[in-house]
């Protein structure tokens, strides 16, 4: 998105996303349950809904790729579409993210689109999560996470990608980066957000015990911004996005490419390896069979 200055905030996409999306419904509108006008119309996708205020120039973002919002090609695809979306219509200055899932904001990787897979599917599933943290974190709109359910690797990382997060106040609410738990490692631009947001003490600690934090804990590391409870999330998270539009556009944009380029550019600069290492790790036999046996710990787990 270009800012007044001239600076392009976002990347653009590497990827072709719209070759994923034949045959599903992104980019149809539909009126809102008891809504009029332009401003009330929805848009969106099979997994992304977009609830957009014209009049206030904020859009509600919702992940619905039940059962957990699991970060599947197709969510992450459909996440940075509709993100294009939006950044590209003038009406819109904020995003307020958030699940349509009960109890869960986002299970984060798809462990399904990385286990027995061949290695060119999980480059190309690892090249769209670094565009889409690349769209989030760079982008010129606000950002605010309604984080409505548990929000564990994944997940974290894209609450971590927007300027605020407000946590409903539920124990089994946590959220952390957990990958060593499933003996993986998060990579380094997923250790930097976190260092970004919470200190290098806390994220040494953190990542290593792959500690996930329940409510109070995660706002007392400052993972979250506020914790409220259940019903007052959406409402909060309209009040944060108030406070954050009363700053000048073009000041608040600028200070936040200041604070988080280098950041970014460290990924934009090793992209491929990055997407290499990725694929050589995950295909490993042994890590192979950890997501296995993880995968299969979660499916047993139920009922
Ligand atoms: C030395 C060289 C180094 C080089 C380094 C290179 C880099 C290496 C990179 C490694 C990758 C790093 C990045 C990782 C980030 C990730 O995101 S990994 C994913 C981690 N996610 C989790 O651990 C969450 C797991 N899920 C849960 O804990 C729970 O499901 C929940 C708390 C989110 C929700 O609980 P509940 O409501 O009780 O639902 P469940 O019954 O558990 O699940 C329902 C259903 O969903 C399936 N599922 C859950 N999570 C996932 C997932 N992440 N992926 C796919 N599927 C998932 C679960 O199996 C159930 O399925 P069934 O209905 O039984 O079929």
């Amino acid at each position: 998105m270009a800012l007044a200055s001239g600076v392009r905030f976002a990347p653009r996409a590497l990827l072709r996303p719209w070759a994923l999306l034949r045959g599903t419904t992104l980019g149809r509108t539909e009126p809102a349950a008891g809504g009029g006008g332009d401003g009330a119309r929805r848009f969106g996708s099979q997994r992304v809904l977009v609830e957009p205020d014209a009049a206030s120039g904020v859009a509600v973002m919702k992940l619905r790729n039940p059962p957990v919002n699991a970060l599947s090609l197709e969510l992450l695809t459909e996440l940075v579409i509709s993100l294009e979306k939006l950044e590209n219509d003038k009406t819109f200055r904020g995003i307020i993210l958030t699940s349509d899932c009960p109890r869960v904001f986002c299970a984060g990787l798809d462990l399904t689109e990385i286990c027995g897979r061949n290695p060119a599917h999980c480059a190309e599933y690892w090249k769209a999560m670094q565009e889409l943290w690349l769209r989030m974190y760079l982008s010129s709109l606000v950002l605010v996470a309604a984080i409505n359910g548990a929000c564990p690797a994944g997940g974290c990382i894209i609450a971590l990608s927007c300027d605020c997060r407000v946590l409903a106040d539920n124990p089994k609410y946590r959220i952390g980066l957990n990958e060593t738990l499933l003996g993986i490692i998060a990579p380094f631009w997923l250790k930097d957000t976190y260092v970004n947001t919470i200190g290098h003490r806390a994220s040494e600690q953190a990542l290593q015990l792959g500690s996930l934090f329940p409510p109070a804990e995660a706002l007392q590391v400052g993972l979250v911004d506020q914790v409220v409870p259940e019903d007052q999330v959406q409402s909060t998270a309209l009040s944060e996005m108030a406070r954050w539009l009363a700053v000048p556009d073009h000041a608040r944009q600028l200070t936040k490419n200041m604070m988080r380029k280098a950041t970014a550019d460290r990924l934009l600069r090793q992209r491929d390896a990055d997407t290499q290492n990725f694929v050589s790790f995950v295909c490993r036999d042994s890590i192979q069979k950890s997501l296995q046996a993880y995968l299969e710990k979660l499916r047993q787990r139920k009922g």
